[in-house]
């Protein structure tokens, strides 16, 4: 199978145990202790391991024994997987992109109602092809941050309605860049969110999103 997980402990259901109950939760449980003080650190590896399979060419023999390390390593998950709520990633606030191993590292510089500022560096690993970004991972960056934006704006969860990129000019690995998104008007439960990537002076892409608040409870 390709595409989606197949494996349902990855959506491990809410117990009263768990921080919230209901639909989206309307508090993240953000933490900065989760994984403990070395977390970030295994993120990076994964990241770092990512860009290593994206570029190697190895044996049969050693892809053998990395498959054998990998099991190795799940296995050991295994016995602590949690719900999305109290794992780490993505609730870890003080790594980039909140310890979100699917997200591009990004670390927010400032961030309030007004808008979010944060550097991303896209890794070795979001090749789109010939030495630069894919643009999906360029979207995701927006969406995440874009996100960021409504909910700093309107205090609570909102979910991306639309999403358009407009790739103004070729996105580099590697390279630290900066990105803006802002709400340019609210209308309602309707956030008109803008957002900038920039390479130094020049613009990568731009961003233009509909994010709508959740009603409490909702999904
Ligand atoms: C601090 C942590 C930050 C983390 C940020 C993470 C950000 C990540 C964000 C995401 O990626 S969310 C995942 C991707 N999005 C989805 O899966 C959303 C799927 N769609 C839905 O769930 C619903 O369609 C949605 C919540 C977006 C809207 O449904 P609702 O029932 O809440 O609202 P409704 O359909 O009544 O629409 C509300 C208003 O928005 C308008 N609207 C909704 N979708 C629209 C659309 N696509 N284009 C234009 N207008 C749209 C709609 O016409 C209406 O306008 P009016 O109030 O003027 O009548």
């Amino acid at each position: 199978m390709k595409g989606a997980p197949t494996d349902q402990k990855w959506h491990v259901p809410a117990t009263e145990d768990s921080p919230h109950e209901g639909g989206f939760r309307a508090e993240i449980d953000v933490t900065v202790e989760r994984g403990g003080p070395r977390y970030g650190e295994l993120i990076e590896q994964v990241r770092t391991f990512m860009d290593k399979v994206r570029y190697a060419n190895p044996t049969p023999e050693l892809v053998d024994e990395i498959i054998s390390d990998l099991q190795e390593f799940n296995a050991k998950l295994d016995t602590v997987l949690v719900d999305e709520w109290t794992s780490p990633s993505g609730t870890r606030i003080d790594l980039p992109a909140r310890g979100n191993i699917t997200l591009p590292p990004y670390e927010v510089v400032d961030g309030g109602e007004h808008g979010v500022t944060a550097t991303v560096e896209f890794r070795p690993f979001h090749l789109g092809g010939n030495g630069v970004a894919h643009g999906g991972h360029v979207a995701t960056a927006f969406d995440d941050l874009g996100g960021m934006a409504a909910a700093l704006n309107v205090h609570g969860i909102c979910r991306t309605a639309y999403l358009t990129v407009n790739y103004r000019s070729l996105t580099p690995l590697s390279t630290p860049l900066m990105l803006r998104t802002w709400v340019e008007r609210r209308d309602d439960r309707k956030l008109f969110v803008k957002g900038t990537l920039h390479d130094g002076e020049r613009l990568c892409a731009d961003l233009d999103a509909l994010f709508i608040a959740l009603r409490r409870g909702q999904a």
